[in-house]
C-alpha cells in the first residue's frame, strides 16, 4: 500500500507549469490583472488535477495488465461505494468474472482471486504475501498483537499456542461449552414457553451465547459476570469497526474510537484473568479453562527455557481469539440453526445419531468421547459452513512482485484477496454445490473427500485458523444439544435467503425461530 501512495506523491510534482503557459501571453487591462492571476491559477490547478487523474488511470491500467476488471477506475475513490455496502451479489459478480480480477479502492490496487488454485497460492506464499487485515484491525487489536507477526517469528509464536488446542485441552473446553449452551437453551425455551407465538431473533441471541462460551472457555470464572456482560455489550462496537474502509483516525465519535474503548475494557479484564489464573494454579488448582491449561504448560519443566508470557501477553492472545472467533462463530452457528430448521430430513438424522450415542439422556453432560461417535453431526457442521462460509475472503498484501500465474505478476504493495466462495461451490468437487448434503463428507470416494484442499473455510497455509477443531466442536455441541431437547421452526421471511455482510455472513432477517419442547421421540 505504501508504494501505491508513494508513486502518487512522487509523480504529483511532475506536470503543472507547461499546461498553464499560454495564459501568460494574453494581454490583460491592469484592472483585470488580479483576475487574470486568479484565472491563471485556476487553469494551472485544473491542469495539475487533470494530469494527476490521467496518471492515476495510467497507473491503474498498467498494474491491471490483461486482468478482467473495469477499464477505468473511478477517480480517487475507485470502487469505494461498493466496499461501503458490500453485497453477496456484487462479490459473486466479481468472483465469476475471472479467477483473477482487478479493482481499485482509494488507489489501493486490489487483485481478487476466486479460484481454489490462486487462493491457495496466495495463502501459501509467505515470501510474497502476508495477511493485512482491514486497516482498523491494527488500531483495535494493537500493533504488537501476535496476529500481525509474519514469517519465522510468527511460526514460532504460533507453535507455542498450538498447545492450547490439544485434544486434552479441547476435552476441558467441551465441558464448559456444554454447560453454557445448556443455560442459554433453557433461557430460550423459557422465553418460547412464555409466548409460543413470538419467534426469537437468533442473531443477537447466538452472539451472546458465543461471547459467554468464549469467555468462559478462555478465562473460566476469572471474569466476573458483570464484566462478561460489559465486554459483551461493548463488543458490537468492535464488529462494526471492521468494515473494509473506515475513517482512519480513532477520533472520538468514530467507530474505530468506540472499538478501541471496547478493547480497553476487554483487555483490562483479560489481563486480570491471566494474573488470577497464575495465582490459582500456583496454589494447586486443577485447570478448567484455557488460561489454566496455558499456565500449567508454562510451569511444566519440559517447557523451561522457552518463551515467557506476562499477563498482558496472555490477555492479548486471548483477545485475538475472541476477535477471530466472535463473528465467524456466530455466523457459522446461525446458519447451522437455519440449515437444520430448513432441512427436517437432516434434522431427523442428527437427532437419531445423538439419541443413539447418548441414549436420550439429555441431562447427562455431553462429552468429547460422545462427539467422536457422531460423524453425521460433524459432516453437517462442515457442510453448513461450506454452503455459507462465515469468512468469505481474507485480505493479504504483497511484499514483493508476486508472479501469481504464468502471465501475471501482482505488483508490490497491492492487496491480494483470496476468496473462498467459488472454491467451496465448485460443482466438480461439490456436485449440486448450493445444496446442503452432509453425506458428501461421509463417502470416502466422494469428490469432496478427494479434494480436501478445496475446503477453504478455515484458510490454508501458515495462517490457517488455529481454532479450527474448537470452532467445529463448539458449533456441533450447540446444535446437538438443541436438536436433542427442542423442536424448532424457521419463520421464513423474504429476507431469510438473502445474505448481509457484517464482517462475516448473516441472514438478512437475523433468523427468526420458534422453539418448542421436543415432541417426538
Ligand atoms: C466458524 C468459525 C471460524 C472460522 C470460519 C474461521 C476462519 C478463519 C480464517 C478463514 C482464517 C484466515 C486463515 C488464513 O489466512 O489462511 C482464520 C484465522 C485465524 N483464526 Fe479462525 N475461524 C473461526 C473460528 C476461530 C476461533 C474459535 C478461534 C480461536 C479460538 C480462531 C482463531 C484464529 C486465529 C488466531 C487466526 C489467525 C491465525 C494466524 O494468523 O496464524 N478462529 N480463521
Amino acid at each position: 500500500m505504501a508504494n501505491v501512495h508513494s508513486e502518487y506523491s512522487v509523480s504529483a510534482s511532475i506536470p503543472s507549469s507547461t499546461a498553464g503557459a499560454p495564459l501568460y501571453n494574453i494581454p490583460l487591462p491592469s484592472f483585470l490583472a488580479n483576475v487574470g492571476g486568479a484565472v491563471t491559477w485556476t487553469y494551472t490547478t485544473a491542469a495539475i488535477i487533470l494530469a494527476l487523474l490521467a496518471l492515476e488511470q495510467s497507473v491503474y491500467r498498467y498494474k491491471k495488465g490483461h486482468l478482467p476488471g473495469d477499464t477505468w477506475t473511478i477517480p480517487i475513490i475507485g470502487k469505494f461505494a461498493d466496499s461501503l455496502k458490500p453485497t453477496m451479489e456484487g462479490y459473486k459478480k466479481q468472483w465469476d468474472s475471472g479467477a483473477l480480477t482487478a479493482l481499485s479502492v482509494f488507489n489501493i490496487f486490489i487483485v481478487m482471486a476466486s479460484s481454489n488454485e490462486y487462493s491457495r497460492k496466495i495463502l501459501n506464499s509467505p515470501n510474497h504475501a502476508e495477511p493485512c487485515l482491514v486497516q482498523s484491525a491494527k488500531t483495535v487489536l494493537q500493533a504488537d498483537n501476535w496476529v500481525f507477526l509474519t514469517g519465522k517469528v510468527h511460526v514460532e509464536y504460533r507453535r507455542g499456542l498450538n498447545h492450547l488446542f490439544t485434544r486434552k485441552a479441547l476435552g476441558t473446553y467441551f465441558t464448559v461449552m456444554d454447560n453454557i449452551t445448556r443455560q442459554y437453551l433453557s433461557e430460550w425455551m423459557a422465553n418460547a414457553k412464555a409466548d409460543p407465538t413470538k419467534p426469537m431473533t437468533m442473531m443477537m441471541a447466538v452472539r451472546d451465547l458465543n461471547m459467554e462460551t468464549s469467555l468462559r472457555v478462555f478465562c473460566g470464572n476469572y471474569i466476573p459476570d458483570h464484566a462478561m456482560k460489559e465486554i459483551n455489550k461493548k463488543y458490537w462496537a468492535i464488529t462494526v469497526a471492521l468494515e473494509l474502509v473506515n475513517f482512519p483516525l480513532a477520533l472520538p465519535g468514530t467507530k474505530v474510537y468506540r472499538a478501541v474503548q471496547a478493547r480497553k475494557v476487554a483487555m483490562h479484564w483479560l489481563t486480570l484473568a491471566a494474573h488470577d489464573s497464575k495465582k490459582a494454579m500456583a496454589e494447586g488448582k486443577e485447570p478448567d479453562c484455557m488460561l489454566d491449561e496455558w499456565v500449567r504448560l508454562l510451569a511444566d519443566p519440559a517447557y523451561k527455557g522457552r518463551r515467557e508470557f506476562n499477563d498482558r501477553d496472555m490477555a492479548m492472545v486471548v483477545f485475538s481469539f475472541l476477535f477471530a472467533s466472535q463473528d465467524a462463530m456466530s455466523s457459522g452457528l446461525i446458519y447451522g440453526f437455519q440449515h437444520l430448521a430448513d432441512h427436517p430430513d437432516i434434522f431427523a438424522k442428527i437427532r437419531a445419531e445423538v439419541d443413539s450415542v447418548r441414549h436420550g439422556q439429555h441431562e447427562k453432560p455431553f462429552t468429547i468421547e460422545e462427539y467422536d461417535q457422531m460423524p453425521y453431526l460433524k459432516a453437517m457442521v462442515k457442510e453448513s459452513m461450506r454452503v455459507v462460509p462465515p469468512v468469505t475472503m481474507v485480505p493479504y498484501t504483497t511484499k514483493k512482485p508476486f508472479p501469481i500465474s504464468s502471465d501475471y505478476t501482482v505488483p508490490t504493495g497491492s492487496m491480494v484477496i483470496p476468496s473462498f466462495y467459488n472454491s467451496l461451490h465448485d460443482p466438480n468437487v461439490y456436485p449440486e454445490p448450493d445444496k446442503l448434503i452432509p453425506e458428501r463428507w461421509l463417502d470416502p470416494e466422494s469428490p469432496a473427500n478427494a479434494n480436501p484442499q478445496n475446503y477453504l473455510v478455515f484458510g490454508s497455509g501458515p495462517h490457517k485458523c488455529i481454532g479450527y477443531d474448537y470452532a467445529m466442536m463448539n458449533i456441533a455441541i450447540a446444535l446437538a444439544l438443541a436438536v436433542e431437547s427442542m423442536d424448532f421452526e424457521h419463520v421464513v421471511t423474504p429476507k431469510s435467503s438473502l445474505i448481509q455482510i457484517i464482517a462475516t455472513l448473516f441472514p438478512q432477517d437475523g433468523l427468526l425461530v420458534k422453539f418448542k419442547p421436543r415432541a417426538s421421540s
